[in-house]
């Protein structure tokens, strides 16, 4: 049961991602007509603006934050979303950080694949399982790309945006699992309590990413 969130019904707690998101992410609110802005470099983690806080997270928390009501909303990559296996409102498509969730081999491997190396043990599982693969999955931390090129593993699932990463390590895509983009997550307590900001924030980036 997610908790009522029991702050201000008039301010927004947004959750963002530090790393490749954040910029993008407070851009498109900023031209929904949030009043925020970069925020200066420092340690500080949360960020205070006119009505509006931004918490500085790791991606793999955003939905964490937003599923128990520490945060009312949230933005965050669909790979994320679905690793987290959290149930949150996830109204908008952002579209931008599009990528996607591939099986990887090297180029010209072949045979069954016993290991899989991966950030995403979930959506890995739920791959293999339809397929009838019984492979073992090893779960792991970045630089993907080096298990099947060590012998750790022999395939992966890893993003793919351009493709330069798995060119630069004599790796080939076998297939997609899914497309991932960033996308707006709602707080479902927060949605009812808050509808007056977070509605017209809905709308308006519904409109701005033409959905
Ligand atoms: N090469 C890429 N091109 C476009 N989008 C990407 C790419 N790589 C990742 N993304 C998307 O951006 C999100 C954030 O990526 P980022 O690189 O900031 O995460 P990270 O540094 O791997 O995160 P963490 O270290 O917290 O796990 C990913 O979850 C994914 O949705
Ligand atoms: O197809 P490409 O355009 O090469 O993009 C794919 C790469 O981008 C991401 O890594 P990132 O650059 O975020 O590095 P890290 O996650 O290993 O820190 C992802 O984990 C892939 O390795």
């Amino acid at each position: 049961m997610t908790p009522a969130p029991t702050r201000d019904p008039d301010h927004l707690t947004i959750a963002l991602p530090k790393g490749r998101i954040m910029q993008d992410a407070i851009a498109l609110l900023a031209q929904a007509g949030l009043p925020l802005t970069t925020p200066e470099a420092s340690r500080a983690l949360r960020h205070e603006y006119p009505g509006v806080t931004l918490l500085e997270l790791r991606n793999q928390d955003v939905p964490v934050y937003v599923d128990l009501g520490a945060a009312d909303a949230g933005i965050v990559g669909k790979d994320v979303l679905v690793e987290s296996g959290r149930a949150v409102y996830e109204p908008v498509d952002l579209r931008f950080a599009a990528c996607h969730l591939s099986l990887i081999r090297e180029k010209g491997a072949s045979g069954p694949i016993h290991r899989v190396g991966t950030k995403y043990p979930r959506s890995t599982r739920a791959y293999l399982n339809a397929r009838g693969i019984p492979a073992e999955i090893i779960k792991l931390s970045g630089s993907i790309e080096l298990a099947p090129l060590t012998g750790l593993a022999d395939a992966i699932v890893d993003l793919v945006q351009t493709g330069s990463t798995l060119k630069a390590n004599h790796l080939e895509e076998l297939d997609i699992l899914y497309h991932s983009s960033a996308r707006l997550i709602v707080n479902r307590a927060a949605l009812k309590l808050r509808r007056h900001r977070l509605r017209p924030l809905i709308e308006k980036l519904r409109e701005l990413t033409g959905e």
